[in-house]
């Protein structure tokens, strides 16, 4: 379900952008990749970013998470304004609030796979007998149950995506950054996961923000934006 504007929990949007700006360079070699970009996501919303190839999705998603930084503009999370906080508090921040799909999985080698799922809770300091449930009832919910003890270089591609998306919902993030998650994808595993991408952000109640070229992933989001070099723009409903 979308945000209801009539909730008053969720009147505040959970990330408002204001007039972002990124650049390379300096003075006359600067080079401008996007700028007056301004969008709000909802609590609990699903929100497709689109745009042609090298417009700066990937890049606007690295400033939402304070990966990146950025020129002009503010990036507000609740009312957080990322460029406030310095590197290790907005590692924190993160930590607490943010989960990240990419789509070549970025799963660790050596941990299996209910040690990579258990990453963000290790990070909090909540691996406890209560994480340990967590991580099982995640495991689960992914389609992965008894995998736990599995390498990921004993997984299919599918199968280290779903890995991917427990890893990135166990500590239940407010909101979820997802960039080309199925690009790695045969199609009917695309579609596997993005069902799975979709029923456990809306089990958590976790917003969504999901950067594709697949116009079958994007036609599901509850809004699509459109990237472009000077701005953000509301798609027609696909
Ligand atoms: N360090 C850098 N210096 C200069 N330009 C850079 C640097 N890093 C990225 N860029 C440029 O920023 C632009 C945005 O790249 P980005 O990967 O965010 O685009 P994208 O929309 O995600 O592309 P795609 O859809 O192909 O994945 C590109 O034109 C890229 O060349």
């Amino acid at each position: 379900m979308a945000a209801n504007a009539s909730n008053p929990i969720s009147s505040q949007p959970l990330l408002q952008v204001q007039d972002l700006a990124k650049r390379y360079g300096q003075a006359q070699a600067q080079s401008t990749v996007f700028e007056q970009i301004s969008c709000e996501v909802q609590v609990g919303e699903f929100v497709a970013i689109v745009g042609n190839s090298g417009v700066g999705k990937s890049t606007f998603l690295n400033c939402l998470a304070g990966l990146d930084s950025w020129q002009q503009g503010q990036v507000l999370h609740q009312g957080t304004d990322l460029s406030t906080l310095d590197e290790t508090a907005r590692a924190i921040w993160r930590r607490a609030h943010l989960g990240f799909v990419f789509q070549a999985f970025h799963v660790l080698p050596h941990l299996d796979v209910a040690q990579n799922i258990a990453l963000p809770l290790m990070l909090l300091g909540r691996m406890n007998t209560q994480g340990e449930q967590r991580v099982q009832q995640v495991l689960k919910a992914v389609g992965l149950d008894g995998l736990g003890q599995r390498l990921p270089q004993q997984l299919s591609g599918g199968q280290l995506q779903r890995v991917a998306i427990a890893r990135a919902l166990v500590h239940s993030p407010q909101l979820l950054l997802a960039d080309e998650p199925t690009g790695n994808l045969d199609p009917c595993t695309a579609q596997q996961v993005m069902d799975l991408l979709l029923q456990q952000t809306r089990d958590n109640g976790t917003a969504l923000i999901l950067v594709t070229h697949s116009a079958d992933a994007a036609k599901r989001a509850d809004r699509v934006l459109r990237l472009t070099a000077s701005g953000m723009q509301t798609e027609p409903a696909l």
